[in-house]
This record gives structure tokens, C-alpha cells and sequence, in this order.
């Protein structure tokens, strides 16, 4: 019997009855907590042959804290906080979960962009102080929206934006243009989407600044900027500079800086309010997304743990 430790959120719990697969494959889920520092977490890695790791560190300590352990399967998608490397070193495949929570986040995207442009848990919170007064709004379908990693989130956002009418622009490095274009969007550079459009969506991997002090000088005034990937992709201090002058228009955005200790972040600023959104990392936060991401992520440990190779590896970065 072996002993498969899960840190994510919501594994297993969605429909699908995961601890019960893992059972009648002969393992035991012990379950973790999600934001875990090595202290809490050794004695559970002690013990563990697999893990399901949610967004929290997994690093070379942690690693060696874990004689036993075979495979790390990252439930979702961003590999950012897992050190692929040591796990490489140490010979353990790492996998993750590719187009599992697409769907999820492209929808909540789309719903972080009508929030902005429309107001709507600002009006939510106006009502409930007794304030109907009327705050007008945008359109989608008159905007220009720039997507910036036009991957699988990004993809279902154009198909979702197509529907609307909004003219879409996309930026990739690692995409030919011809893909961009067949999939409904007109190929931009990251220059040019942040000069043209009027709402941006951001869907590409963490790990650098794409937006700071100096890309916020030259966008259209008012622009809505969207952050359903990861926080450290925005620089915050300066975005809050950015809506207080009036050039940033919102913030709408499924992540902070620090995540559970955003109480921190600059954009929570009371004078901020009527322009920041934030929602608290619910992006794949689905049925159908824990599903697929608890059932992906046991399909490669169970894999692994009989001798067979993981079905979504993840290469180490070059
Ligand atoms: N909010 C959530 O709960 C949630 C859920 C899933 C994923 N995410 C985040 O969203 C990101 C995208 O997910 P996905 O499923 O679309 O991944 P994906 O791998 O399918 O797509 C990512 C795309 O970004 C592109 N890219 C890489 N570097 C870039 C750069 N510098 N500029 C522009 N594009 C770049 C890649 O070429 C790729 O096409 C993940 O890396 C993760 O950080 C967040
Ligand atoms: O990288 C991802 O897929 C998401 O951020 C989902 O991760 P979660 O397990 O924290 O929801």
C-alpha cells in the first residue's frame, strides 16, 4: 500500500470519488495543507511514495524531507513554485495537469472583464450602503481586448470573446503568427497590445514582470487590465500608482502578491476600491475542474507508483 500525500485545495472534491480510485488501486490520500511550509509538511513527506501538490512550494528541501516519494503531480497547471530541477536531480518526474481548468478560468476571465467594465461588485457594493446611483459602463463587444499567452486559458478566451464581438489581439513568443490568426485573433507584439487595447487579459506563466512602471506609461487611459495567471506577472505597487493617476482605468484580478496574506497588497486600498477587483484564487475552482484536475493528477501518480511512465510529464525549464 502506498501512501499518496495531496496538498491541493479541492482534491477530490468535486463528483468523482478520487480517494476511492486511489483506494481500489491499492494507496492510501492523506490529505495536507495547501499553503504548507516544510516544518507542517515533513512528517507527512516522511511517509509519502506520491504528491499531489497544489500552488505551494516544492522545493529541494522539501525533496529531502521525502526519501520514499516516486512522482509530483502538480494539480493544475503553473509549475512556477515546483523546482524541477532538484526534482529532476533527484529522478523524480514531476507532471501537471495541461487544458484541465481551461474552461474554468477562460469563463472567469470573461467574468473578471464584465465586472470591470460593467462595475458590478462595485454597484454590489454600493446598494448595499444604500447608493443606487449610476456608474456607466463599456461594452465588450466595442472593446479591443489584448491577450497576452494565447495557450489553452487564452484560446477559450478568444472562442469566448468571439461570441461578443470584441476584436481580440494576442501576443505569444513561442506561437507562429499563423496560429494566432487561425484561432480568431490578429497577431500582436506585447508593445503594441499594451498601445491598442482597451482591456487586457494575462495568460501566460509567472516567473517575470510583464507588466511595470514602464509598460503602464503608454497604454490607452482607462485601460482594464485582468490577471487570472499569476501575481507576480503585475507589478502592484505600481498598477496602484497607475489607477490612482487615472491611466490604469481597473484591476480585475484572481490573485495577489502573497495570496493569503494580500491584506498586504497596495490594490487593497480603501481609495482603490471602486476599481480593484479580486477574487481569491477561484479561477479553476469548478466541479468540472476539480474533476479533471484531481483525475488527471491520480492518473499519473497511480502510473508512476505501478512502474508505469506519468501521462502528463513536465519538462524541466531550459
Ligand atoms: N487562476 C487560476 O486558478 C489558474 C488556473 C490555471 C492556470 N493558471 C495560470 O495561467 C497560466 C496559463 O495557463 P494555460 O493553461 O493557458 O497554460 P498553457 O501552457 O496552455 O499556455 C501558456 C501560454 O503562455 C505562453 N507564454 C509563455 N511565456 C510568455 C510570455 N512571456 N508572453 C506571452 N505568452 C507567453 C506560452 O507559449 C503558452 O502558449 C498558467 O501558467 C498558470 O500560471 C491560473
Ligand atoms: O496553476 C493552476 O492550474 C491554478 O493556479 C490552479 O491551482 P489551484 O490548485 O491552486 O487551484
Amino acid at each position: 500500500m502506498g501512501v499518496i500525500l495531496a496538498t491541493s485545495r479541492s482534491f477530490s472534491d468535486g463528483d468523482v470519488d478520487l480517494v476511492a480510485l486511489a483506494h481500489a488501486a491499492g494507496h492510501e490520500i492523506v490529505r495536507g495543507p495547501a499553503h504548507h511550509g516544510l516544518t507542517e509538511l515533513a512528517p507527512l513527506l516522511a511517509a509519502a511514495d506520491g504528491w499531489i501538490a497544489g500552488t505551494g512550494p516544492v522545493t529541494d528541501d522539501h525533496l529531502a524531507a521525502a526519501p520514499n516519494l516516486r512522482v509530483i503531480a502538480r494539480y493544475g497547471v503553473g509549475t512556477e513554485a515546483v523546482d524541477l530541477d532538484a526534482a529532476l536531480r533527484r529522478g523524480i518526474p514531476v507532471t501537471n495537469t495541461p487544458g484541465a481548468n481551461a474552461d474554468a478560468v477562460a469563463d472567469h476571465a470573461v467574468g473578471l472583464m464584465l465586472a470591470a467594465l460593467r462595475h458590478i461588485s462595485d454597484g454590489d457594493r454600493r446598494v448595499r450602503r444604500g447608493d443606487w446611483s449610476v456608474r456607466r459602463g463599456r461594452e465588450l463587444g466595442a472593446a479591443t481586448v489584448g491577450i497576452v499567452g494565447f495557450g489553452r486559458i487564452g484560446q477559450g478566451v478568444a472562442r469566448r470573446l468571439s461570441g461578443f464581438g470584441a476584436r481580440i489581439l494576442a501576443t505569444d513568443p513561442f506561437l507562429p503568427a499563423a496560429v494566432i490568426a487561425d484561432a480568431g485573433a490578429e497577431p500582436a507584439d506585447l508593445d503594441d497590445l499594451f498601445r491598442t487595447a482597451d482591456v487586457i487579459t494575462l495568460h501566460a506563466p509567472g516567473g517575470r514582470t510583464l507588466v511595470g512602471a514602464a509598460r503602464l506609461d503608454g497604454i490607452r487611459p482607462g485601460l482594464i487590465l485582468v490577471n487570472t495567471a499569476r501575481p507576480d506577472l503585475v507589478d502592484e505597487p505600481a498598477l496602484a500608482e497607475a489607477l490612482r493617476d487615472g491611466r490604469l482605468g481597473a484591476y480585475a484580478a484572481d490573485t495577489l502578491d502573497g495570496d493569503t496574506a494580500a491584506s498586504a497588497s497596495p490594490l487593497l486600498a480603501d481609495d482603490l476600491a471602486d476599481r480593484v477587483t479580486v477574487t481569491p484564487h477561484l479561477g479553476a475552482q469548478t466541479t468540472q475542474a476539480v474533476d479533471n484536475m484531481g483525475s488527471m493528477s491520480l492518473d499519473d501518480v497511480l502510473a508512476v507508483l505501478a512502474g508505469r511512465p506519468p501521462l502528463h510529464p513536465v519538462s524541466p525549464r531550459l
